[in-house]
């Protein structure tokens, strides 16, 4: 995954940023997400000596360790050391992790799950009467960005919330929802990159139809990509507002929106966004 300039991470770690006193994180499965977590808390103001990781696969740790300088560790010493232990393995591999956790977890600690699906009753059956906070973000946390929806589960308090707030505030915006709303929430902004980034793939194979250069397609498109996204960002102005004042009367735009209409785009988004939100619903009823 790409993520911030690595050896600017390097240049960070062990300088702290401020006087305040951050809780130990520990991310346990050190894949996509827990490599993008990593590097934005290091770009938030964590310093490597504040983070911890556990990875099953020995070279990806040793990846790693030599982009962050953050330290790999066995499941003990992260469930020893860390006030915060966030889970980031794929659902399907979530019991051998709990069952490992489980003789190890001491008062104090909060578990945070950023896992699809999963709920924190889940993590509260397995582990014991545990303060678990369930988190969906998305990859944009690498660039600062990232859209993180977090709730509670049953013995979380308004202080475990606050700390999952705070370390969630350095990689992007969150938000603070039931956690009814999770699995919709990951079919939507969890998963969300992914629609993006395919359309932009989409367009620029469509310049290459249209006979432009692909470096020339590729900048085209990022850029429209990237401005459209401030517009929408910057502005109160709603999308169709926006997308109005492109259309012009017997203009171009309208012809390209007639075949998207025609193509039946808009119910396509409807229907892929709905079938993640099932496989989301899937993924928790295989670990009930
Ligand atoms: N990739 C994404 O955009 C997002 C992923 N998520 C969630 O984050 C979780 C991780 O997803 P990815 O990072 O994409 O998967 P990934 O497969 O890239 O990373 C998982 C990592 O966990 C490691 N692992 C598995 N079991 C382990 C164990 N017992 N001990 C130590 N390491 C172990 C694997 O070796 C792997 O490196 C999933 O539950 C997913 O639903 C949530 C939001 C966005
Ligand atoms: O595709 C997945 O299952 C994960 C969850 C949200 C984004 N990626």
């Amino acid at each position: 995954m790409a993520a911030f300039d690595k050896s600017d991470n390097l240049a960070t770690s062990g300088t702290a940023h401020d006087d305040q006193v951050k809780p130990v994180i520990a991310v346990l499965g050190a894949g996509k997400i827990g490599e993008a977590l990593m590097s934005g808390l290091l770009h938030g103001g964590h310093t490597a000596d504040e983070l911890l990781f556990t990875e099953r696969h020995p070279e990806r740790s040793a990846e790693l360790t030599d982009a962050y300088g953050i330290r790999s560790v066995e499941i003990e010493e992260a469930a020893e050391r860390a006030d915060v232990l966030v889970v980031a393995v794929k659902p399907q591999d979530i019991e051998p992790l709990l069952e490992k956790l489980r003789p190890l977890m001491t008062p104090g600690k909060l578990v945070v799950t950023l896992c699809a699906g999963l709920s924190t009753t889940l993590f509260e059956n397995r582990l014991g009467d545990v303060p678990v906070v369930r988190v969906m973000p998305n990859t944009p946390m690498v660039v600062g960005e990232a859209m993180s929806a977090i709730s509670a589960g049953a013995y979380a308090t308004p202080d475990h919330m606050a700390t999952v707030e705070k370390m969630l505030s350095c990689v992007g915006q969150v938000v603070e929802l039931p956690e009814s709303q999770l699995n919709a929430v990951t079919a939507l902004s969890g998963s969300g990159p992914a629609y993006f980034f395919y359309l932009v793939e989409a367009m620029i194979d469509a310049g290459i139809l249209l006979g432009l250069p692909r470096a020339i397609a590729e900048k085209l498109i990022i850029q429209s990509a990237v401005g459209s996204a401030k517009m929408l960002s910057d502005s109160d102005t709603h999308p169709v507002i926006l997308r109005e004042a492109v259309t012009s009367p017997a203009g171009t735009t309208i012809n390209a929106i007639r075949e998207l209409e025609k193509h039946g785009v808009r119910a396509a988004l409807l229907a892929a966004i709905e079938a993640a939100r099932d496989r989301a619903v899937e993924l928790g009823k295989a670990h009930e």
